[in-house]
């Protein structure tokens, strides 16, 4: 049976993380498996920054944001010869297989790992929900709460001023924090990369709510990434008869304490993450579907189209 794993966080950081690494820590402890903490994601593989994680060095982490272990974008951990030398850093401490935290780009280095001998299992964490394989991804839920809260603030002021507040959100490329955020605080306009962006189309729109619905504000959110908000609210203010203010709400998105769902999405991915390595299994990474927790192959995971959100986005529009 398997003696040693290590375990890492890459990527964007999303809260939860800890979560993760704290379940994957005990459960495998507790399965008789020692742990290493691999600091900064592929960084510290390739510069042998990996530490013994103990029970204790778990504790207290599980309602913290951000990830304790460090995370890091290493774009040279493509190169083939660079991975030889994280595998060696690895095989020198008797490490046989990594639980890799993180988005896609992280599963791509988790595959070639495997591919080179050392089993990887993903587990997904990010706030973009961008991992089109599962549901949810750990973090999604805690930025959904932070954008919520944000815009319900923006709307108090908006109404008292007759504003329409344009407040871009993260998801990189994924409209998904954008939508679910637009039916969460009723919204009155979203866009995303599935929407599209005609700027005349979404004034003209923000005229008819001011002139014909008598709308005392407007929330208009958009996905990053799709057009400039600061730009476009003082369009608002010159075509419209509200005045525009835009939000970029940013790398808020990205922290905070995990939200109790996150924990425990977090904690059944984490001990799913361990019982599959204990099978000898790698390769593959743990998904959510319809709150089940199940595994797939990362290159399917990889390769799975973004599913349509066309019944949640007509929800949207029935709710204006
Ligand atoms: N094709 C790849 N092969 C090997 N490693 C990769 C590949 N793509 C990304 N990575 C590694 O994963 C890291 C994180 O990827 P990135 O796309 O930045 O974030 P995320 O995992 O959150 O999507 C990259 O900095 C790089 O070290
Ligand atoms: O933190 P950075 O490097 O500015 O990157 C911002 C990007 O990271 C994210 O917050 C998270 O993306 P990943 O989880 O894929 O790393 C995106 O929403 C955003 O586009
Ligand atoms: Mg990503």
């Amino acid at each position: 049976m398997i003696k040693r794993i290590g375990v890492l966080t890459s990527g964007g950081d999303a809260p939860g993380m800890n979560a993760a690494i704290r379940a994957v820590t005990r459960v495998a402890l507790n399965s008789g498996i020692e742990v290493f903490g691999i600091y900064d994601g592929y960084r510290g593989m390739v510069d042998g920054h990996i530490e013994p994680l103990t029970r204790k060095e778990v504790g207290e982490v599980i309602d913290r944001g951000g990830t304790v272990l460090g995370s890091a974008r290493l774009p040279e951990f493509k190169d083939p010869s660079v991975r030889e030398k994280a595998v060696e850093q690895l095989k020198k401490r008797g490490i046989e297989a990594v639980v890799v935290i993180g988005g896609d780009g992280s599963y791509r280095g988790a595959l070639a790992l495997t591919e080179m001998g050392i089993n990887c299992i993903g587990l997904p964490g990010t706030i973009d929900n961008d991992i089109t394989s599962t549901d949810y991804t750990i973090g999604f839920d805690t930025a959904l709460h932070t954008v919520v809260e944000a815009v319900d603030k923006l709307r108090d002021t908006s109404s008292s001023h007759h504003r329409c507040s344009v407040v871009e959100v993260m998801g990189n490329r994924c409209g998904d924090l954008t939508l679910w955020a637009g039916i969460a605080c009723g919204a009155e306009i979203v866009v995303t990369a599935q929407t599209g962006f005609d700027e005349e189309e979404v004034l003209e729109r923000l005229r008819e709510l001011d002139l014909v619905r008598k709308k005392r504000h407007a929330i208009v959110l958009i996905s990053e990434k799709i057009t400039d908000v600061h730009q476009f609210a003082r369009k608002i203010t010159q075509t419209t008869g509200f005045s525009g203010r835009a939000t970029i709400l940013g790398h808020i998105q990205r922290g905070g304490s995990p939200t109790p769902s996150d924990r425990v999405l977090a904690s059944r991915m984490g001990e799913k993450a361990v019982d599959l390595l204990m099978q000898g299994i790698g390769g593959r990474c743990v998904c959510i579907q319809q709150n089940e927790i199940v595994d797939v192959a990362i290159e399917e995971a990889l390769s799975v189209p973004r599913e349509s959100r066309k019944q949640l986005y007509n929800l949207f529009e029935r709710l204006v």
